[in-house]
């Protein structure tokens, strides 16, 4: 009798002869290739174009979108960029390729035949481009990772339609995990309060911790959206690790656009309001995002600290994102294997 097979531990798509390869696709929101007007405009457009974005009638958005917000907003916004700017280019694709270069050294150790690649929902590189490149090195499964703990349809959805798109082109499509959010994965919250815990142990600590998430309209948590239940119970998991008290944190919700209600309370309402109850000094941790980007290091770091210096405040400290932490690797290391597990062996003439 054979003996049964066990469910292995580590990735089984491991087990697989050459030609046969198995990916890893991290997947970010996207970037300007440039902090000009031009490259900014391309970028929004293709972002603001996303039905998965913007739930709105075509016949009334489009409008809107060329009319008003093309013409007006991208100056603006790449003087915003201009502010965060690297000489290696944007933060969030810099730091976004060190995660993606870490994680393939992680996985490499115990996973040698597995590519892990970094694509990005809108500019570049851009999901097809990323998957074509996969499939004439002979991709036979991939594992998507869209870089979002929380789900939103705005964003993992999103990723979801561009990596179908491609695919639903192709004659042969590979084998396919999509992973639809990791705030639940216990290592990440152990690594996020370990963020925090070493930003005080570097810094004064301040009064208040706020965590400030990215926002949606609400309309799309009344249609389902999970996303405002995932950034609560994220912001739970990790105060819980800090043992904090109540009165010593508070959540927000920031970067709206447009004039409908999104989640709130809304984050540069709360700075002010701190800073006039007469909080003085106050960290601010932003655990929606993975890597670092503009509405970190520019939108909470500059814009929120002026809004709540100018309210009284003395001191708004920003905690850098996970970023390319060896915990946050480590995180997202174990995600992959366990998700790469249970795949059965190739066949001998796949
Ligand atoms: C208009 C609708 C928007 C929705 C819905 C939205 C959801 C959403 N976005 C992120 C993550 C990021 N957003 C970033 C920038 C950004 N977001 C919007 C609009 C929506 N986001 C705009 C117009 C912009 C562009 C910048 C600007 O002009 O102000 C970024 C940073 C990109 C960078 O280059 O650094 C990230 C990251 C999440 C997680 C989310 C829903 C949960
Ligand atoms: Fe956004
Ligand atoms: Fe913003």
């Amino acid at each position: 009798m054979p003996a049964p097979n066990p469910t292995p531990a580590t990735v089984s798509v491991t087990a697989s002869p050459a030609g046969r390869e198995c990916a890893v696709l991290l997947v970010n929101l996207g970037t300007p290739d440039a902090p000009d007007t031009r490259s900014v405009r391309r970028y929004l457009r293709e972002f603001l174009g996303d039905p998965r974005v913007v739930e709105l009638p075509r016949a009334l958005w489009l409008p809107i979108l060329y009319g008003v917000i093309l013409p007006l907003r991208p100056s603006r916004s790449a003087k915003a960029y201009r502010a965060i700017w690297t000489p290696a280019g944007s933060p969030l694709r810099v730091l976004s390729d060190a995660v993606t270069a870490g994680l393939g050294a992680a996985l490499r150790a115990d996973a040698p035949e597995l590519t892990v690649r970094l694509a990005m929902r809108y500019g570049n590189p851009s999901v097809a481009s990323v998957l074509r490149e996969l499939r004439d090195a002979g991709l036979r499964r991939l594992i998507v990772l869209p870089m979002y703990p929380q789900y939103s349809a705005s964003t993992a959805a999103s990723v979801f339609d561009a990596v179908v798109d491609e695919l639903r082109r192709w004659r042969r499509v590979p084998e396919l995990r999509f992973i639809a959010d990791y705030h639940a994965e216990p290592a990440w919250a152990d690594a996020v309060a370990a963020s925090i815990r070493e930003h005080w142990a570097t810094h004064p600590r301040g009064e208040k911790l706020l965590f400030s998430f990215h926002g949606i309209p609400q309309r799309y948590v009344r249609r389902g959206d999970p996303y405002e239940d995932q950034c609560r119970a994220s912001a739970a998991a990790i105060v819980q690790r800090l043992a904090l008290p109540d009165d010593a944190w508070q959540l927000s919700f920031q970067s709206r656009v447009g004039r409908e209600p999104w989640l709130q309370p809304y984050t540069d309402e709360t700075v002010k309001a701190l800073g006039r109850a007469g909080v003085r000094s106050l960290d601010v941790v932003c655990p929606g995002f993975a890597v670092d980007c503009l509405e970190t290091l520019e939108e909470v770091a500059m814009q929120n600290a002026e809004f709540f210096e100018e309210a009284g405040g003395e001191h708004l400290r920003y905690i850098p994102a996970l970023n390319d932490r060896a915990d946050h690797i480590a995180t997202l290391a174990r995600l992959i294997r366990r998700h790469g597990g249970g795949w059965p062996e190739f066949a001998p003439h796949g």
